[in-house]
């Protein structure tokens, strides 16, 4: 399995702790987010890791920013991404099982590090349920 993930300067911590749990499982990560805890701009961290899960260079994305809102309104813009916020892995279980999302937004100033961990996760070994859910999915317009 491949990860996209990026973060802006709310999130720095969180994606270091993120990468090396992936890490530890084995799974490949490509890291967009910044390094640095100085201000950046959301967006510019956003569109490599959504490019990257457009065109199937990765299997899912990790975003994370302090509310998680800026990241995946950015996200949800990209033509075949539904990019779902979670702080809590009940929410992240809904939104693979119901919404078959492909990236995951963490608010890391609402959230603690063990639970975003948690987050990652359940939305990774959670399968989409289609059926039902499917039907309402494809009335999403895809993009902008
Ligand atoms: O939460 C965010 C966007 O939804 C970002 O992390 C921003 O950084 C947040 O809006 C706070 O901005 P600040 O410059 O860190 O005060």
């Amino acid at each position: 399995m491949k990860i996209a993930i990026g973060n802006d300067h709310a999130g720095t911590d969180y994606k270091f702790a993120i990468v090396e749990y992936l890490k530890s499982k084995g799974i490949e990560v490509t890291n967009y987010g910044t390094d640095e805890t100085s201000s950046v701009d959301y967006p510019d961290f956003v569109h490599p890791v959504a490019n990257d899960v457009e065109n199937n260079k990765a299997d899912f994305g990790i975003l994370v920013c302090g509310s998680a809102n800026g990241v995946a309104m950015t996200a949800n813009k990209h033509q075949g991404i539904r990019a779902g916020l979670s702080w809590n892995k009940e929410i992240a279980e809904l939104t693979r099982a119901h919404n078959n999302a492909n990236i995951l937004c963490i608010p890391a100033r609402f959230t603690a590090i063990p639970q975003a961990i948690e987050i990652v996760e359940t939305f990774l070994n959670t399968e989409f349920e289609g059926g039902r859910h499917q039907n309402r999915i494809n009335k999403i317009p895809m993009g902008c």
